[in-house]
């Protein structure tokens, strides 16, 4: 099986070739910079240990990618550092430097919750010495409960989450909030341990086949009803944020067939120096607006997937804007005075509202 769990990556080890980040090869052909290299310790540290296992695109100026942090809100996220064809690798790392969050003997073709996904980030990697030291390169890039994060529902009072209106959305929130608070008591956790590695798990990890036969990853495409799903965390590659509508590159899976398994990005258009790499969310490939507030704890600006979400949401959705508690003008009006969670509900309903076509 080609995806390491708390053991360490099988593959051989090279040398180190310690190049530092930042700067870029060439100015032509990019676009005006927007961000400033992330030249932390820890940031370092992860591009020198996904160096010493033959990671590719990342590391040195020319490399191709670096870490950034977006001038106008600081967030965290990924830019190319050369221009790239559509259809061209911009990264890869190996696939047993993916630290795997589903045990593959017990994974079916159901995806297990995040809230499993969080139990077991802790128990294989966090609260486990030598995992954890195996792993710190990674697991010290990863945002802390002390440090500001966008709250998923998960953080939310039940009386916010009953703001969201939309009945599946509220039951699913409410669930796995219930869900976090009985695997915290039933595994001996502390909820907000469980609460916030949950919160790592939902907003960081993809999902991706394996075949039942072999345990090898499935290419994309070919995925049979008896494969397993499995939830990885992909160093690295999960510093790179979301776009709805723009996103330029996606995760694309290299020799899935063979023990010696990549994890790449690919560029899904062409990508000027300079420019964020942004994927689409979801194991599917669309999110929508609901979605992404639900695992990743943002609403985005736009979405063009919400207007067939609204139509498409069945009995458990608001059927039409008569459905809702508030007009878009009252929303208007209690985002003037919103604070904290309530921002992204109100985001969220406002987005919705606006989205749901009124034939
Ligand atoms: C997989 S991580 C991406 C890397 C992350 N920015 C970091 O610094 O580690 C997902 C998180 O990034 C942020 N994010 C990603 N895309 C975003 C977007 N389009 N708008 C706002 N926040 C975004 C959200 O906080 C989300 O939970």
């Amino acid at each position: 099986f080609a995806v390491s769990s708390s053991q360490s990556p099988k593959r051989k080890q090279i040398t180190n070739q310690g190049k530092a980040a930042g700067g870029f090869a060439k100015q032509n052909d990019s676009v005006p910079i927007t961000h400033t290299a992330d030249t932390s310790p820890s940031t370092q540290n992860l591009l020198n240990f996904l160096l010493q296992w033959n990671s590719e695109g990342l590391g040195a100026s020319d490399s191709g990618t670096e870490v950034g942090f977006d001038t106008t809100n600081n967030i965290r996220g990924l830019y190319a550092t050369k221009s790239f064809k559509k259809g061209e690798i911009l990264c890869k790392i190996p696939s047993d430097v993916a630290l795997a969050l589903t045990d593959p003997s017990t994974a079916s073709g159901e995806q297990e919750s995040v809230v499993d996904g969080g139990v077991n980030f802790l128990e294989w990697y966090v609260n486990k010495a030598d995992a954890r030291g195996m792993w710190s390169a990674y697991l010290d890039t990863l945002p802390t409960r002390d440090a500001y994060f966008d709250p998923t529902p998960d953080f939310y009072y039940d009386a916010e989450i009953d703001e969201l209106e939309l009945p599946m959305i509220v039951k699913a929130a409410k669930e796995r909030k219930q869900q976090i608070s009985e695997l915290s008591q039933s595994k001996n956790i502390p909820f907000d341990e469980l609460q916030f590695a949950t919160w790592l798990v939902a907003s960081r990890s993809f999902t991706i086949k394996i075949s039942v036969d072999d345990s090898k990853l499935v290419r994309e495409g070919a995925v049979s009803t008896t494969d397993k799903a499995i939830r990885v965390l992909l160093p690295y590659l999960d510093m790179i944020n979301h776009s709805s509508d723009n996103a330029n590159a996606e995760l694309h899976l290299v020799d899935p067939e063979k023990d010696d398994a990549w994890f790449a990005i690919r560029a899904t258009r062409p990508i000027k120096a300079g420019k964020e790499i942004t994927i689409s969310y979801g194991a599917s490939g669309v999110e929508t607006s609901a979605g992404l507030l639900m695992n990743y704890g943002f609403v985005p600006d736009e979405n063009k997937i919400d207007a067939m979400f609204m139509k498409k949401g069945g009995d458990d959705c608001i059927a039409s804007l008569d459905g809702w508690k508030t007009t878009l003008e009252e929303d208007e009006a209690l985002m003037a005075a919103a604070a904290g969670n309530m921002l992204n509900v109100l985001k969220l309903r406002m987005k919705l509202k606006k989205a749901y076509p009124s034939d």
